[in-house]
C-alpha cells in the first residue's frame, strides 16, 4: 500500500493507521475487515469531525494533529505538525509523568496509556487534558497515536467537589468536636466525659480493676471572676485546665463541667492510694501562683473522690457521689481532698428532706423569734435585744438556727426567710413600744446573701414603713466574713443602710480578716467581739490582751463595743473593767421567746 499525504503533512500511512482503525472496527461484531482505502477514509473522518484531539506523534514531534486538537491548544494545524514539539504543550510540572508513559509505550510495558494531567497553550495558558495513547508504527518507527480530550470543565467541578466534600468533612469534625470539648478550655465536656467514663467503667469490669472519678472546684474563683473580670477569670480557668491535663496520664481524662468544676477520670486504678496521690498532686501545682492579666492569682482547689465499683457501678452513680464527696471537702475547709463514704449519702438524704421541709415551714408558721438581751456594762440595763431564729419543727422540736441557716444559704431560701425575719423583729419592738415597755433597739443577722443592694434597701425602708418603727430602734448585725466577701461592694450598702438611719453592727469580730483600714471605710456604729475570744478570757491566756487591744482600737474609732458569748462573773468582771459598753451571754441572759423578754422589761421598768 502507498503511503498518502493529506495536504502538507504527512500522514502515516494506511497500513499503519489501518491497524489502528481496523482493530476498532473489528471490535464491532458482524462487521468484515476493511480494506487500506476504506480505512483511510474512515480515519480521515473520524478524526476531522472528532470532537476529541487526535494526534499521532513520533521522536517527540507531532506527525498529524486533528483541526480539534490544534485549536484546542491554540495553534494553526500546519503550524502545530511542523514546529510545535510534543514537550512544547507539556508544562514543566507534568514533564516527567509525559516521560514516563512515553518510555512505558516505547520499551514496549504498555501498549496503551490512560492519564490525566495539565497541558500548555500557545498562549501560555495551562488547562486539563486527558490523555490516551497507544503505540503504533510509523514508517517502521516506533509512534504513538492519542486521543486528547479537554476536562478543563470536568476537573473544574471535581475539583470543586473535593474542595466541599473536604470542607464538610472538615466541618463535620468540627461540629463533633464543638459537641464533645469545652469551648474555653478545650477539654472534654459533659458528653464526652459520660463517654469516656462509660468506656472506664467497660474497662476496669473485664481487668478487675478500679475507676477514679476527682471532683474539682475551685474555691476561690467567683471572688477573682469578680474582681479581675470575666476576661481574667476565662484565662485563669484555661490555664487551671492546662495544669490539670500536665498532672496526669494521657489515657487519663479531663472534663470540664462548666463553671469552675473539673472532672479527672483515671480509668486503670490498682488502689485507691493511686487516686489520692494524683488528687495531692493536683492540690500541691494548684498551690503554685497563676500570672494573669499582670497579675499574681492563687486558686485553691477542694477534691472530691468516688471509685467504681465500690461507690457507683454507672456514670450518674459515680459522679452524683463525687459530687457529696467534694462539698465534704470544701466543707473541711477548702484546699482538701475527701472520698465519698456511705454516710454522705445518708447525710445527702437528710439535707435533702430538710430543704422541702424548710420551704413549707414558712407558710406552716414553724419560725419564731427568740430575743437575748444586750446589757449596758455599766449600769446593767437593757439596752437592746438579739433576735434570733428558731424553726419549731413538727418531728424534730426546736432546730438550732447552725443547722438550717446554711442550707437556707445555699438553697436561696435565707431571702424570703431573712426578709421575714425582719418584719416580725420589727414589728415585735414597735408591739413592746406601743405597750409601754423601755425603747430598746433590736438587732437582725444578715447573711451575706441578703448584702444585695437591690433588694436590701428596699426591704429595709418598706419594713420600717410598714411597722411605723423609728431606724434608730433597729440594728443590723452583719458578719466581718460576710462583709469582707466583697468589702469594696459593702462599703457603698452600708452608707446607704446608714443615711436610712438604722444602726450596723460588725458580728463575729476578730474571726475575719478585716484590716484596720477597712473598718475605717465601714460606717460602722458597733464591733461585736466573737464569743470564742471571751471564752478563753478565764484562761488567762492572750485573748484577755487580744480584747483589752481591741476595745482600745474601737474606742478609738469610736465605735461601740458588745462583748458576746458571756457566760461567767469573772469575764463579765473583766469586760467591765475592760470599759467594755456592752455585754451579751448567758451569764446576763438566754435567748427567750418575745413573752418572757416583755416580762424581764417590765420587772426591769418597775424595778426602776
Ligand atoms: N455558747 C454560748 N452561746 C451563746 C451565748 N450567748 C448567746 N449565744 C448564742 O450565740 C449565738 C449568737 O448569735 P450569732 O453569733 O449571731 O450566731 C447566730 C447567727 O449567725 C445565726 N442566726 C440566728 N438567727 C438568725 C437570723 O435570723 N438570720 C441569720 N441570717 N442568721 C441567724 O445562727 C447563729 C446561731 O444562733 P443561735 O443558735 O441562736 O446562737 C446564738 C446564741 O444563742 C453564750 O453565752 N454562750
Amino acid at each position: 500500500m502507498t503511503a498518502r499525504h493529506a495536504g502538507p503533512y504527512p500522514l502515516p500511512t494506511i497500513r499503519q493507521t489501518h491497524w489502528w482503525i481496523s482493530m476498532a472496527y473489528k471490535a464491532i461484531p458482524g462487521t468484515a475487515p476493511v480494506t487500506g482505502v476504506e480505512a483511510e477514509h474512515i480515519f480521515r473522518s473520524l478524526a476531522d469531525n472528532s470532537a476529541v484531539g487526535v494526534y499521532i506523534a513520533a521522536n517527540a514531534r507531532f506527525r498529524f494533529v486533528n483541526p480539534r486538537m490544534a485549536q484546542m491548544f491554540g495553534y494553526d494545524r500546519d503550524e502545530m505538525m511542523s514546529s510545535v514539539g510534543v514537550f512544547d504543550i507539556v508544562p514543566d510540572e507534568a514533564r516527567s509523568l509525559v516521560e514516563h508513559h512515553r518510555q512505558r509505550r516505547l520499551s514496549g510495558e504498555a501498549t496503551e496509556v490512560r492519564y490525566e494531567r495539565q497541558a500548555r497553550r500557545k498562549d501560555g495558558t495551562l488547562f486539563d487534558i486527558e490523555v490516551f495513547g497507544s503505540r503504533m508504527t510509523l514508517r517502521g518507527q516506533a509512534a504513538t497515536i492519542g486521543v486528547i480530550l479537554d476536562v478543563t470543565e470536568r476537573k473544574r467541578i471535581e475539583r470543586a467537589a473535593q474542595h466541599a466534600d473536604a470542607a464538610s468533612r472538615a466541618y463535620a469534625r468540627q461540629l463533633e468536636y464543638n459537641a464533645t470539648h469545652d469551648a474555653l478550655t478545650g477539654l472534654a465536656n459533659r458528653t464526652l466525659l459520660a463517654d469516656r467514663l462509660n468506656g472506664a467503667i467497660a474497662g476496669a469490669r473485664r481487668n478487675g480493676r478500679m475507676v477514679a472519678v476527682l471532683l474539682h472546684d475551685l474555691d476561690n474563683f467567683k471572688v477573682i471572676n469578680d474582681s479581675l473580670g470575666h476576661v481574667a477569670g476565662d484565662l485563669l480557668l484555661a490555664s487551671v485546665a492546662r495544669r490539670m491535663r500536665e498532672a496526669v496520664r494521657t489515657s487519663d481524662t479531663v472534663a470540664r463541667l462548666g463553671g469552675d468544676e473539673f472532672v479527672i477520670v483515671m480509668p486503670d486504678v490498682a488502689r485507691q492510694e493511686d487516686a489520692a496521690a494524683v488528687a495531692e498532686k493536683v492540690l500541691h501545682l494548684m498551690t503554685q501562683p497563676f500570672y494573669i492579666a499582670s497579675q499574681k492569682v492563687y486558686v485553691r482547689t477542694s477534691i472530691g473522690i468516688s471509685l467504681y465499683p465500690r461507690d457507683g457501678a454507672d456514670p450518674q452513680t459515680l459522679l452524683k457521689n463525687v459530687d457529696l464527696a467534694m462539698y465534704r471537702a470544701k466543707q473541711a475547709g477548702r484546699g482538701r481532698l475527701s472520698f465519698f463514704t456511705e454516710e454522705m449519702n445518708a447525710a445527702n438524704r437528710a439535707r435533702q428532706r430538710m430543704e422541702v421541709e424548710l420551704h413549707h415551714a414558712l407558710e406552716r408558721g414553724e419560725f419564731q423569734l427568740h430575743y437575748q438581751p444586750k446589757q449596758d456594762a455599766g449600769c446593767g440595763a437593757i439596752t437592746g435585744a438579739e433576735a434570733l431564729l428558731r424553726w419549731n419543727h413538727p418531728r424534730r422540736g426546736m432546730v438550732s438556727p447552725a443547722e438550717f441557716i446554711p442550707l437556707a444559704e445555699e438553697t436561696g431560701l435565707i431571702t424570703m426567710i431573712g426578709a421575714w425575719v425582719l418584719r416580725e423583729a420589727c414589728a415585735q419592738n414597735r408591739r413592746w413600744q406601743l405597750a409601754g415597755l423601755p425603747e430598746l433597739a433590736v438587732a437582725v443577722n444578715l447573711s451575706a446573701c441578703q448584702l444585695q443592694r437591690d433588694e436590701l434597701l428596699p426591704l429595709v425602708r418598706s419594713v420600717l414603713d410598714e411597722t411605723g418603727l423609728a431606724p434608730h430602734f433597729l440594728e443590723l448585725e452583719i458578719t466581718e466574713t460576710a462583709i469582707m466577701k466583697d468589702a469594696d461592694l459593702a462599703v457603698p450598702l452600708l452608707e446607704e443602710l446608714k443615711g436610712i438611719g438604722v444602726g450596723l453592727s460588725l458580728d463575729d469580730f476578730g474571726t475575719g480578716y478585716s484590716s484596720l483600714n477597712y473598718l475605717r471605710r465601714f460606717p460602722l456604729d458597733c464591733l461585736k467581739i466573737d464569743r470564742s475570744f471571751v471564752s478563753e478570757i478565764d484562761a488567762g491566756g492572750s485573748e484577755g490582751a487580744i480584747i483589752t487591744a481591741m476595745i482600745a482600737m474601737a474606742r478609738g474609732l469610736r465605735l461601740r463595743v458588745i462583748a458576746e458569748g458571756v457566760e461567767t462573773p469573772e469575764q463579765t468582771a473583766f469586760l467591765r473593767n475592760q470599759q467594755c459598753h456592752e455585754l451579751q451571754g448567758y451569764h446576763i441572759a438566754r435567748p427567750m421567746p418575745a413573752d418572757a423578754l416583755e416580762a424581764l422589761l417590765r420587772r426591769e421598768r418597775a424595778a426602776a
